[in-house]
């Protein structure tokens, strides 16, 4: 397996001399040493010459572009990846941290990102608290036995990471001598896993899950206490491991309104957040279809608030104050032509308006059949601005 790294790493470095020799004005600016992280993380001492772009835009200080990196940036759209996938199934790239490494990287690579997400899946810390569950193509998650009661709360174990999941703490170590840009670590909220955990796969309208929450409150809220301490200790060691970011998905939290998200989700959120405040590195928080919970949520904690595409950038802006944020380009655009997606790139930027605190995004992740050229050419224009 080391040879899967080990193959692959002189091409690594060639193309991020190579990126850099494209620098030009100010992005040479982005690669002067990183700012000083707070003491007992690991990450501190390894962050010299990296691109520090996406930690300042996440501390809301000025920046000569908008960093740029893609949710799902690593996954079926690139023929690199696919390459993996014939030899490997999903879960057993996660579980060998040579090649989830390197899955890893091959955006930073081929894309010239400013930040590398960690491969990983929001069900892998699941199988350690004793969940069985299959990846389904086409499809997500499946869960042999979804939870419906009070012995299914009870039968799922707390999570030790370094037991649980030593092969995602290991690949984030290996990640950390590889890589010139930051590195974010991630984990699913407890709405978005308890929703695969009831439904028992992918749903559309959600109604086991909120039968479970409005039927059985008490029970609800146990089972939220145990997903939140889960995912607390598995972000915690994430970031002891090195990650340099976290990000928190509630990518189906946008099924609950407002009074809901009160009542059954945000006490468990702001504990999460809680946990992970004395980490000091910063937390994104995003939610798809969650502009009717904009407020809620960032008042339940995170330092950078990820917008999906149907949330009007200068509308968050106004009800988030100087809080960062992070999106927020339709994930279909990418399927426009170049004119198209130089123009909405372009609306973005306007609408931000050169404001510190703006991480480049998608509004959710890239989709399975996008064209590759056209997430580089994203990239490129966002370089553009300090061109
Ligand atoms: C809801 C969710 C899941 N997984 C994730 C979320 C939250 C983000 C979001 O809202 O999109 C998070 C996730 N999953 C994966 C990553 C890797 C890191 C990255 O963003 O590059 C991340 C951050 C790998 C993956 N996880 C999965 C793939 C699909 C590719 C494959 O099977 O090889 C990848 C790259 C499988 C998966 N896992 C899940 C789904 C819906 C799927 C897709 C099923 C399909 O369409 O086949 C659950």
């Amino acid at each position: 397996m080391e040879a899967v790294l080990g193959l692959d790493r002189g091409r690594h470095l060639a193309g991020l001399q190579g990126q850099e020799g494209l620098l030009k004005g100010g992005d040479v600016g982005a690669l002067r040493l990183a700012a000083k992280l707070p003491p007992g993380l690991p990450g501190a001492a390894s962050m010299e010459g990296v691109n520090d772009l996406i930690l300042r835009a996440a501390r809301g200080e000025p920046t000569p572009r908008p960093p740029v990196w893609f949710m799902r940036q690593a996954g079926r759209y690139q023929k690199s990846y696919q390459e993996i996938r014939k030899r490997y199934t999903l879960p057993e790239i996660v579980k060998n941290p040579e090649v989830a490494a390197e899955v890893t990287l091959l955006p930073v690579r081929e894309l010239g990102v400013d930040a590398a997400i960690l491969f990983a899946d929001i069900t892998t810390p699941l199988y350690g608290m004793g969940v069985a569950l299959d990846l389904v193509e086409g499809k997500g998650p499946v869960i042999h036995k979804p939870i419906r009661d009070k012995e299914g709360v009870e039968a799922l174990r707390p999570l030790v990471p370094e037991e649980a999941v030593p092969f995602v703490l290991e690949a984030i170590r290996l990640l950390k001598k590889e890589l010139k840009v930051p590195l974010i670590g991630f984990a699913g909220a407890p709405f978005t896993l308890a929703s695969y955990l009831v439904e028992g796969g992918p749903s559309r309208h959600f109604l086991q899950v909120k039968a479970f929450m409005y039927g059985e409150e008490a029970l609800w809220h146990r089972l939220m206490e145990k997903l939140t301490e889960a995912m607390a200790r598995y972000l915690e060691a994430q970031a002891r491991a090195g990650a340099d970011l976290l990000q928190v998905f509630d990518s189906w939290v946008g099924a609950l309104g407002p009074a809901d998200y009160r009542r059954y989700v945000k006490p468990h959120m702001k504990r999460l957040f809680q946990a992970l405040r004395p980490l000091g590195v910063p937390v994104i928080h995003f939610g798809v279809g969650t502009m009717g919970l904009l407020q809620e949520m960032r008042e339940a904690g995170g330092d950078v608030m990820g917008l999906d595409h149907h949330t009007p950038l200068p509308w968050a802006r106004e009800v988030l104050g100087n809080t960062p944020v992070q999106g927020n380009l339709d994930p279909a655009v990418l399927f426009a032509p170049k004119e198209v997606i130089r123009r909405e790139v372009g609306r973005i930027l306007e609408e931000n308006a050169g404001r510190a605190g703006h991480i480049f995004n998608l509004g959710h992740g890239i989709l399975p059949k996008t064209p590759h050229d056209h997430v580089a050419y994203v990239v490129e224009l966002v370089k553009e601005v300090a061109a």
